[in-house]
This record gives C-alpha cells, structure tokens and sequence, in this order.
C-alpha cells in the first residue's frame, strides 16, 4: 500500500519506507512567535511569476497541484533568506475535514482551516529532482488560509476542480498569476526544513507567511469535494491531507520582522 493520510498508510506509519521520517530536520513545525529570533539581515521575499508559465492543474491523489513551466527564469523567487534564484515548480495546498483543522505549519498550537505551499529550486543545480536532493535545493513559502471573505482569485482555481475530481485527473489551467495569493504582508519566519510528504527530503528552507489569506466557507467545502480515489474506485473525500508538527531538535527559527 502506498502512503497516505488514512489510518493504515499516513503520517505515523511514513517511517517504514521513509526513516528520514525521525530525522533531524523535519516539517511541518509548531511556530511559537515568542521564540522566533528576529534577523534584520534577512532580506524582503522578492517573488516575480509570469503567468503564461502556468501549465495545468492535477489531482495526484495526495492534494492537487498546479504546474508551471520551470525551463528558464520566468517564475522565481529570490532574496529572502535564501542567496541565487529558485524557480517555481509548483504550489498546492493542504486542508482538513472542518474547518479547526487542516495546516500543516502551526502558530502556537493554533491550526488553520488550509496551507498554500509554493515550491520552488534552486537554480544551482540542473533540475527540480536534482535540488530535491540537496541541503539548499528548495524553498518553499507557505501561506496560511483563514475564514472569511470570499477569495476571487482562489475561486479561478477551485472553478476547475470538477474536471479533476478524482486521482490522476488533470486539466490545463494557464494564465494564473500566484501572486495574487499572497497575503498583503510579506512578513516572514524560516528555518530548515523537510518535504511534508514522503519522500520527506531535508532539503527545503521554509518560509511561512505570518498573514493569512482569506477562504469563505464555501469555498473551503469546495475543496473537501476532490477525491483521494481514482475513478472506478471506492469514493474517499481528500481531506486532512496533512503532516502534523515534528519535533523541533535543536533549531532556531528566525523571523524577517520585529
Ligand atoms: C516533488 N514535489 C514538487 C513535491 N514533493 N513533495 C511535496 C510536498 N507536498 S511539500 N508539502 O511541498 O513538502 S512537493
Ligand atoms: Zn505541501
């Protein structure tokens, strides 16, 4: 059986296949601002993205994803805390069942309906898979989603999520500027960090957003509409798709502002 969130094949049974699973540097982490040191030597995040790099949108059976075109320097992110430039591969979300649950980062034991991660490589080496492998290979922001108005521009998104209902489903979906689901702040907190699904690589900098973005109700029950199944299959609703926090082991996490 391959991994999962259920109770058979999720995140407590990962270490099996995956024994980085105990290791030093894992993710998710509890975030307790209180104990975030400030760095005024990191820099502001500097994310450009070019929309005609959007690709398409796909169910792959864990979240869904949407794909951007990585063969040259059209959607980047630089500065922050990382050095070069890092394009974007993809982003994708995580959410729960109801809405007091469902990020994978949490702020002091408090845990948001979604999480929209934004993942990106580092140039340094040749190609996504490489940099997967690598210490400084990835970087990945994390935004978190909170209740409240309705999002327009997540809208365009979920919009497509009858043609991708079910695993293995996908659709071309272009022009999408991420941009446009990034909070008015672009203040920060980063630390070294993990893949949160298997193969659970220690190669990501992690920079999570300190301001949430908005999600009405219904559009978080629209999200609980995809499938983990593929067509054919027994239907199971996507939901809870997250790694809860891992240990901290010793490592400091910083904050871009005061
Ligand atoms: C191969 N890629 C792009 C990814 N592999 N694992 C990913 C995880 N979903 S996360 N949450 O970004 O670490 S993203
Ligand atoms: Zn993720």
């Amino acid at each position: 059986m391959s991994w999962g969130y259920g109770a058979d094949n999720g995140p407590e049974k990962w270490v099996a296949n995956f024994p980085i699973a105990d290791g030093p540097r894992q993710s998710p982490i509890d975030i307790v601002p209180g104990e975030a040191s400030f760095d005024g030597d990191l820099k502001p995040l500097k994310l450009k993205y070019d929309p005609s790099t959007c690709l398409d949108i796909l169910n792959n059976g864990h979240s869904f994803q949407v794909t951007f075109a990585d063969d040259s320097d059209s959607s980047t992110l630089t500065d922050g805390p990382i050095s070069g430039i890092y394009r974007l591969k993809q982003f994708h979300f995580h959410w729960g069942a109801s809405d007091d649950r469902g990020s994978e980062h949490t702020v002091e034991g408090t845990k948001y309906p979604a999480e929209l991660h934004l993942v990106h490589w580092n140039t340094k080496y040749p190609s996504f898979g490489e940099a997967a492998g690598q210490p400084d290979g990835l970087a990945v922001v994390g935004v978190f989603l909170k209740c409240g108005d309705d999002n327009a521009s997540l809208q365009k998104i979920l919009d497509a999520f009858d043609s991708i209902k079910a695993k293995g489903k996908q659709t071309s979906f272009c022009g999408f500027d991420p941009t446009a689901l990034l909070p008015g702040s672009l203040d920060y907190w980063t630390y070294l960090g993990s893949l949160t699904t298997p193969p659970l690589l220690e190669s990501v900098t992690w920079i999570v957003c300190k301001e949430p973005i908005s999600v009405s109700c219904e559009q978080m029950a629209k999200f609980r509409s995809l499938l983990f199944s593929a067509e054919g299959e027994a239907e199971c609703c996507m939901v809870d798709n997250y790694r809860p926090p891992q240990p901290l082991k010793g490592r400091s996490v910083r904050a871009s502002f005061q």
